[in-house]
C-alpha cells in the first residue's frame, strides 16, 4: 500500500474498526465500570459518558500527572469520575441533574478514602467560584458538561487549577459544530480561550465512534497546561 492510500480519508470509515482492535489489546475487565454502564443504562441516563479508549487516556493522564485532586464539571453516572479515582485521586464532580447525581454517589460508593468520589448537585458556574472563594486548588480539571458555557468553564478552571496542573476541555469540536463556529476567521470561545495567556495549549483532534450517530465523529478536546 502507498503512503497517500495509508493516510487516505477514507480511512475514517474503519474508525470504528481501528478503535475496537485498540480496545480488545488495550482496555482490561473492569468490574466497576461495567457496573456503573449498566446501573446507570438501567436508570435511563443516556450513554453519552466517556467512550473507554478516552477514559483511558484520562486515566493514564492523571497518573502521568501524579494528579491526586481533580475537579469534574458534568457527572453523569460516574463512569469518568470512577476513571479518576481508580488512577489515585479524590474526585469533586459536580452534576446539575438531581437525577443523575443520585445515580453516580450509587456508582461510586465505596471507593477508598484516598480516592473518593464527593458528586455535588448544581451547576458548574454555581459551584466553581464557590471552590475559589473556599481557596480549593485542583491538580487536574475536566470540563464535561455539553455544549455549553465553554469559555465561562474553562475560566474558572483556570482559576482552580495549580500552576503547572491540567485542564481538558471535552467535545470541543462537536460544541464548535453544533454553534454553527467552524468559519474562516470565526470567533469562538475556541479563539478566545487561545487568546488565554494564562494557559498553554493544544487541541487534541479525535475520530472515534459514539453511540448516538451511526458513523464515526470528528471531535477533539483542548487539553491546557497552567502557567507556573
Ligand atoms: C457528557 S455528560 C458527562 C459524562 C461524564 N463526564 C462521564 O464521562 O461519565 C454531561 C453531564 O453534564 C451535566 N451538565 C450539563 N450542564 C451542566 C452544568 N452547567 N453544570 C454541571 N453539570 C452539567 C449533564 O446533566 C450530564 O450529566
Amino acid at each position: 500500500m502507498s503512503i497517500e492510500a495509508a493516510l487516505s480519508f477514507d480511512n475514517f470509515h474503519k474508525a470504528g474498526l481501528v478503535e475496537s482492535l485498540a480496545s480488545q489489546s488495550m482496555l482490561r475487565p473492569n468490574p466497576r465500570l461495567e457496573q456503573c454502564l449498566a446501573n446507570s443504562a438501567a436508570h435511563g441516563l443516556p450513554p453519552i459518558s466517556v467512550r473507554p479508549m478516552a477514559g483511558q487516556f484520562l486515566s493514564v493522564l492523571t497518573q502521568a500527572l501524579g494528579a491526586k485532586t481533580v475537579l469534574e464539571i458534568g457527572t453523569l453516572g460516574g463512569y469518568s469520575a470512577i476513571l479518576f479515582a481508580e488512577a489515585g485521586a479524590k474526585v469533586t464532580t459536580v452534576e446539575i441533574d438531581p437525577a443523575a447525581r443520585a445515580v453516580a454517589v450509587d456508582n461510586t460508593a465505596g471507593l477508598g478514602e484516598d480516592n473518593k468520589v464527593d458528586v455535588v448537585l448544581g451547576s458548574g458556574l454555581e459551584v466553581m467560584p464557590r471552590l475559589a472563594a473556599e481557596g480549593r486548588k485542583f491538580d487536574m480539571v475536566f470540563i464535561d458538561a455539553h455544549f455549553d458555557d465553554e469559555w465561562e468553564h474553562f475560566d474558572w478552571a483556570v482559576k482552580l487549577t495549580r500552576p503547572g496542573g491540567c485542564i481538558i476541555l471535552d467535545d470541543v469540536v462537536a460544541a464548535l459544530f453544533y454553534k454553527d463556529l467552524v468559519h474562516e476567521g470565526q470567533e469562538s470561545f475556541m479563539t478566545r480561550i487561545g487568546r488565554d495567556e494564562r494557559v498553554r495549549m493544544a487541541l487534541v483532534p479525535t475520530v472515534a465512534v459514539h453511540p448516538m450517530v451511526p458513523t464515526p465523529a470528528f471531535n477533539g478536546f483542548i487539553v491546557a497546561t497552567v502557567k507556573e
